[in-house]
């Protein structure tokens, strides 16, 4: 199985963005835009990297009532640059022109908002890909955050969320290489399995608690590790990249 690195996009602006990923890009294939990104430039970040021709995990954590959490899949399924009807409303027409040549390849919603909440985005995601004639983006639940300290349950707590999401239809989960092994054991082959808290031995883990290098969460089975200030905060983003992937 393949292992790949995701660089999560954690800057506050859409040159800031840019300039990030211009020197990683081709090295680096996956982006993540998370909310400080998302809400200090919107779509046009998604549309910028498709152009590149990177791709994006929207990473907004989505955790509300099964409707809105429907829309607003719906809506990320769309996402555009071009301002029209489509922003927003999960009905509306098509966008038009090279908007949705870039859809994101990856959405997270918090598994915690429970199983109904996970079906509706699922069937969204998959309802909305079919009528854009697109490829339905990965939806992917967040089980247990890496900034949680491990305690005697965490294992049980991130496989029962685990086993939740595939049952509502989702693709895979969000959860730490502590669990990476028995979420693939559980939940299969096809299952994908993203893994933050990435640190190289010597790295400062920061706020995050369930770390692991590299090696170890691809050993442990996981398909995506994102990585942020490891690579974002290095005098050279691009050779602290490939220290990362030349580490898996
Ligand atoms: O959903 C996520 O991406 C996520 C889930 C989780 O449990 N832990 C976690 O750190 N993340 C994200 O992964 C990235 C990790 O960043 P660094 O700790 O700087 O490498 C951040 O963008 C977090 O928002």
């Amino acid at each position: 199985m393949k292992t790949d690195l995701i660089v999560a996009l954690d800057v506050e602006s859409l040159q800031k963005a840019k300039d990030i990923v211009g020197k990683l890009y081709p090295a680096v294939k996956y982006f993540k835009v998370g909310s400080q990104l998302f809400t200090a430039c919107g779509p046009e970040i998604v549309q910028f990297i498709g152009k590149t021709g990177g791709k994006v995990f929207l990473d907004l954590k989505f955790h509300d009532i099964p409707n809105t959490v429907r829309r607003v899949v719906a809506t990320g399924t769309a996402i555009s640059i071009v301002s029209e009807t489509t922003i927003g409303s999960p009905e509306a027409p098509a966008p038009t022109g090279d908007s949705v040549r870039y859809p994101v390849f990856m959405m997270t919603v918090h598994a915690v908002g429970g199983q109904e909440m996970m079906r509706w985005a699922a069937e969204a995601a998959r309802e909305r890909a079919a009528q854009l004639k697109i490829e339905k983006p990965k939806i992917v639940a967040v089980t247990v955050l890496t900034s949680a300290k491990a305690s005697s349950n965490t294992q049980e707590t991130v496989l029962a969320l685990a086993r939740e999401a595939q049952i509502s239809g989702l693709d895979g989960v969000v959860c730490s290489a502590h669990e990476a092994a028995a979420v693939r054991k559980a939940c299969g082959e096809n299952f994908i399995i993203v893994t933050p808290g990435i640190r190289l031995p010597d790295g400062d883990a920061g706020d995050q608690k369930r770390v692991a290098t590299p090696a170890l969460a691809a050993a442990a089975g996981s398909n995506y590790l994102v990585v942020g200030r490891p690579i974002l905060e290095a005098p050279d983003p691009l050779a602290a990249a490939k220290k990362m992937l030349g580490a898996l």
